[in-house]
C-alpha cells in the first residue's frame, strides 16, 4: 500500500534553478510517485531538467498548460511526448479542436498502449478560482457546472483525463466514468496553509472521493522537516485507499 500511494504523489517542483529542482529531486525520490515541472522551471532549465530527472529515475509531469490555436498546442505535445513524460497537460478550455488534434497528433508520434505514450490531460477550472473569478471573466456558469462540462468535452476528445480540484472529483466520476484519469492540484494537509488554492481538500478526502493522483508542493517544500511532511501525506493516502479498497 505505501508504494501505492506513492505512485499517486506527485510533488510540484516550483523552483527557480536547476541545483534546486536537483536536491528536491534526491531528497524525494523514494517518497514521490512522479515530479511536476511547471511554467516557472521549464522557463528557467527547459528540457535538461526533464532529463535530470528521468536520469534519477524519476518520472515526469510536464505541467506547461499548452493554451493556443490547435496546431501549435497538438506540435508542443508532440514535443512533450518525444521527451519522454509521464503525463501533459492543455486547458480544456482551449476547445474542442485543440483538444482533438492534440490527440491526433500524439496518436500519430507516440501510438496509444506504448511504453512511451504519456497521459494526455486537460485543465479544467483552476483550483485557484472561484464563483467570482469565472464571473469577471464572462462566465456565467458555476464551477460546478464548468468542471463537468470541460471534463466531457476532454473526454470526446480522446484525453486521458483532467486536473480538477477534489472537490469536484465526484462530479468528473459521474460524468466521465471510473477510467477517466483525474489529477487533484489544490491539496492541503491539516497542518499547511492554504497559499493562493481556494478549492481544497485533504489528502485522504480527495483519495476517498476517487482521485488518482495528487498534487502537492508547498506542504512539502515550505515544511520544516519536508521528508516527514512527505511521510505524513503518504501515511494519510494509505489509510484513505485502504478505506477504498
Ligand atoms: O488547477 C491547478 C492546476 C495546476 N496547479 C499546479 O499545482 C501545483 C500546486 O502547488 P501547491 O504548492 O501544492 O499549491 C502548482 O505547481 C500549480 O501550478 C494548481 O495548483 N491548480
Amino acid at each position: 500500500m505505501r508504494n501505492e500511494a506513492k505512485e499517486r504523489l506527485i510533488f510540484a517542483l516550483d523552483v527557480d534553478c536547476f541545483e534546486d529542482a536537483e536536491k528536491w529531486v534526491k531528497l524525494l525520490h523514494d517518497k514521490v510517485g512522479v515530479f511536476k515541472v511547471g511554467k516557472q522551471l521549464f522557463t528557467r532549465c527547459g528540457s535538461d531538467v526533464v532529463r535530470m530527472i528521468r536520469g534519477e529515475g524519476g518520472e515526469v509531469f510536464l505541467d506547461l498548460k499548452y493554451h493556443d490555436i490547435p496546431n501549435t498546442v497538438a506540435m508542443a505535445g508532440v514535443e512533450a511526448c518525444r521527451l519522454g513524460v509521464r503525463m501533459f497537460n492543455v486547458h480544456a478550455l482551449g476547445g474542442p479542436e485543440m483538444m482533438r488534434e492534440t490527440v491526433a497528433k500524439a496518436d500519430a508520434s507516440c501510438p496509444r498502449g506504448s511504453a512511451e505514450r504519456p497521459l494526455l490531460l486537460a485543465v479544467t477550472i483552476l483550483t485557484s478560482s472561484t464563483e467570482e473569478t469565472l464571473r469577471a471573466v464572462g462566465i456565467d456558469r458555476s464551477v460546478r457546472e464548468m468542471v463537468p462540462r470541460l471534463a466531457r468535452l476532454a473526454k470526446e476528445a480522446g484525453m486521458d483525463g483532467v486536473v480538477a480540484s477534489p472537490q469536484e472529483v465526484g462530479l468528473i466520476r459521474d460524468a466521465c466514468g471510473p477510467e477517466f484519469v483525474i489529477v487533484t492540484p489544490g491539496v492541503r494537509p491539516a497542518f499547511a496553509s492554504l497559499d493562493d488554492q481556494k478549492r481544497v481538500t485533504t489528502p485522504a478526502e480527495a483519495i476517498a472521493a476517487g482521485a488518482d493522483y495528487l498534487v502537492i508542493g508547498r506542504p512539502i517544500s515550505a515544511a520544516a522537516d519536508p521528508v516527514e511532511a512527505a511521510d505524513l501525506i503518504l501515511a494519510e493516502i494509505e489509510e484513505a485507499l485502504r478505506g477504498r479498497s
